[in-house]
């Protein structure tokens, strides 16, 4: 655990300036003492009007950094806001479970303010069912960019005139995702680019007497939003970033900025914001974070995963783990083999009885899960007390599963801010997490990438793990086994599984189809990430038995070599006309693929 000064400021909710109600809200209904040391830092320049961003560690309470100064303005209004004046604060957030996350915050902390109404619209929803939502009028909107676009364009009853704060949280996560087009779209349609603040007219839209203030927020930044700080924010006040984070390029200092502990420079400037790429900045991570990597054969992934979780939740049958892969076809293949696969216990016990490897409720969450599925995971694996889930990235950033003791990244994450949101869903305010990054031999080089953002883990002790397990019949106790491949209990559950797998059809299909996907998210690393993970350098037949299967069917293998060439052809430039279309058709695919 981290000390509690590492978190928490030494100073009350009621000093930041917020009003009362709102502070005894914050204890009452949150459980909320003190501000985080990123709330006390940033809640008064908020409160004061200024654009902002902030940039702050994982599980550090950012939500509540934009909320609470967004409804202590709102609930002082006289006369108080009705529905008839439409939306006030519009909330950008990257994914729908986010979206929910965070109006259900608001619903809480809006309780005793009832005339606030917060709302909510996303993909996956019903559309009219949102419009008359809208039409009623929302105080504070929550919003993924495409749906929301959809309703400025098409739902003309959508109030906005009074609008005065635009939030984007995650906001470099948003223009990975490829909303790009659709945030500058965004920006126009209200009238909110840069220059267009202080004018009370702008494109034909009346403004609220208030200015605008707009604010970014992310655990990590990149080059993009250093645009969108550009055309989104007009001489912002930087909160938790310090000079190694905004570019050597700039007079210093050449913004109002707070430092880790809230000192700041006085001076204002037009210069626009820089921050620097994140290729060379480090990462703020919680530090009570544990984090390992562990070095594994590709063929012997698939047990050393099973033996790892099996042993995590025999140490401590009451936790939560969250996995990482890849790609949705591998949540749903690993997903029904923790669920199916029994394993005969003579092995373990000399007794003749089947069952579960893994022992625990195994939830899986991706986005190709129709939306009722994936809130009722969402919400399940919030509330169980023990649970294992499998999940994409769209479980990667903002959400706040309570007591996750540990993630497992089984498919590496592109690149290393990836890594750190991945990783953010453990040790969150304060509280201790464990980490383990799955590496094959070929790709170890992946450490030294995460090293460059001042993030070092160290190795995982696998051997001790598969040790720990009982062979009767084998007396591998008494030999040393130095590679896993070649350990007793791989090599026999490995059996196992191809046994099972090849025995199932709806298994050997789902396990197909995972392999195809697994090359095809394997080929799509991005830039220099290219170097580490080499499609050229995998043995496909090793690749198969990650998947429990005995060998590489050849129809895979033709799609496989099909996209290779397409590769190759692209690397040598061959296909330099698409480039552009085909940068938009990944980000396009990759909404989807999460
Ligand atoms: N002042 C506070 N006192 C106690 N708990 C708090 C406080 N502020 C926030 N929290 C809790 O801290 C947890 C993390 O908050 P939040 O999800 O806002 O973090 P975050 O910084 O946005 O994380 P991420 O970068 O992963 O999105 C939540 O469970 C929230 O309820």
């Amino acid at each position: 655990m981290a000390k509690k000064g590492d978190i928490f400021a030494s100073c009350s909710f009621a000093s930041l300036g917020l009003q009362s109600t709102l502070c005894d809200e914050l204890r009452d209904k949150m459980g909320y003492e003190v501000p985080t040391l990123v709330q006390a830092q940033a809640i008064p320049v908020i409160l004061s009007g200024r654009h902002v961003l902030v940039n702050a560690a994982t599980g550090t309470g950012k939500t509540i950094v934009y909320l609470v100064p967004i409804i202590h303005h709102l609930q002082l209004y006289n006369p108080r806001i009705g529905r008839s004046d439409g939306t006030f604060a519009l909330v950008l957030v990257p994914t729908r479970e986010l979206c929910i996350q965070v109006y259900e915050i608001l619903q809480k902390l809006l309780h005793r303010f009832h005339w606030i109404v917060p709302g909510y619209v996303m993909g996956g929803e019903n559309r009219s069912k949102e419009k008359a939502r809208l039409r009623k009028g929302i105080s504070i909107l929550v919003a993924t960019p495409g749906r929301l676009l959809d309703h400025l364009k098409n739902t003309t009853s959508f109030v906005h005139t009074n609008l005065r704060w635009i939030i984007f949280d995650e906001a470099d996560r948003i223009l990975e995702l490829g909303f790009g087009k659709e945030i500058e779209e965004i920006l126009d349609l209200l009238g909110s680019r840069k220059n267009g603040f202080d004018s009370k007219e702008n494109g034909g839209l009346k403004h609220s007497e208030y200015p605008r203030q707009n604010l970014l927020l992310s655990a990590t930044l990149n080059e993009k939003v250093n645009h969108l700080a550009n055309i989104s924010l007009e001489d912002p006040v930087m909160v938790g970033l310090d000079d190694k984070k905004i570019s050597a390029e700039l007079p210093k200092p050449s913004h109002k900025h707070f430092g880790s502990l809230g000192s700041h420079s006085d001076e204002e400037s037009e210069h626009p914001v820089t921050l620097r790429s994140c290729s060379d900045a480090d990462y703020n991570l919680p530090s009570q974070l544990v984090q390992t990597y562990v070095k594994v054969p590709c063929g012997s992934r698939l047990v050393v995963l099973l033996s790892i979780l099996k042993n995590l939740f025999e140490r401590e049958a009451s936790q939560k783990v969250v996995v990482f892969f890849s790609t949705c076809d591998a949540v749903d293949f690993h997903y029904s083999l923790l669920s199916e696969f029994q394993w005969s216990s003579d092995l373990q016990s000399g007794a003749n009885q089947k069952q579960k490897l893994v022992s625990c409720k195994t939830l899986r969450l991706h986005g190709n899960m129709e939306q009722e599925g994936r809130r009722t995971t969402f919400q399940g694996f919030k509330t169980e007390k023990s649970a294992l889930l499998l999940c994409t990235d769209v479980a990667a950033r903002g959400l706040d599963f309570p007591k996750v003791r540990c993630i497992i990244q089984y498919d590496s994450p592109g690149d290393a801010s990836e890594y750190v949101h991945r990783v953010g869903r453990t040790a969150r305010l304060g509280e201790r997490g464990d980490a383990l990054l799955f590496l094959q031999p070929i790709e170890i080089d992946y450490l030294q990438d995460l090293q460059k953002h001042g993030v070092s883990l160290k190795e995982y002790h696998l051997l001790k793990v598969l040790d720990s397990f009982p062979l009767s019949c084998q007396k591998h106790h008494a030999k040393k086994f130095v590679s896993p491949e070649v350990h007793p209990w791989v090599l026999s559950l490995q059996k196992a599984l191809e046994s099972f797998i090849s025995a199932e059809p709806k298994m050997k299909q789902l396990a197909k189809d995972a392999f195809c996907s697994w090359i095809r998210a394997y080929t799509a690393h991005r830039g220099d990430l290219k170097r580490i993970f080499m499609v050229k350098k995998l043995h496909l037949g090793h690749v198969a038995r990650s998947f429990g299967l005995k060998e590489q069917p050849s129809l895979v293998g033709r799609s496989f070599q099909m996209q290779k060439k397409k590769t190759e052809q692209r690397q040598k430039g061959l296909s330099k006309k698409r480039k552009g279309p085909a940068k938009h058709e990944y980000a396009q695919s990759k909404r989807r693929k999460q």
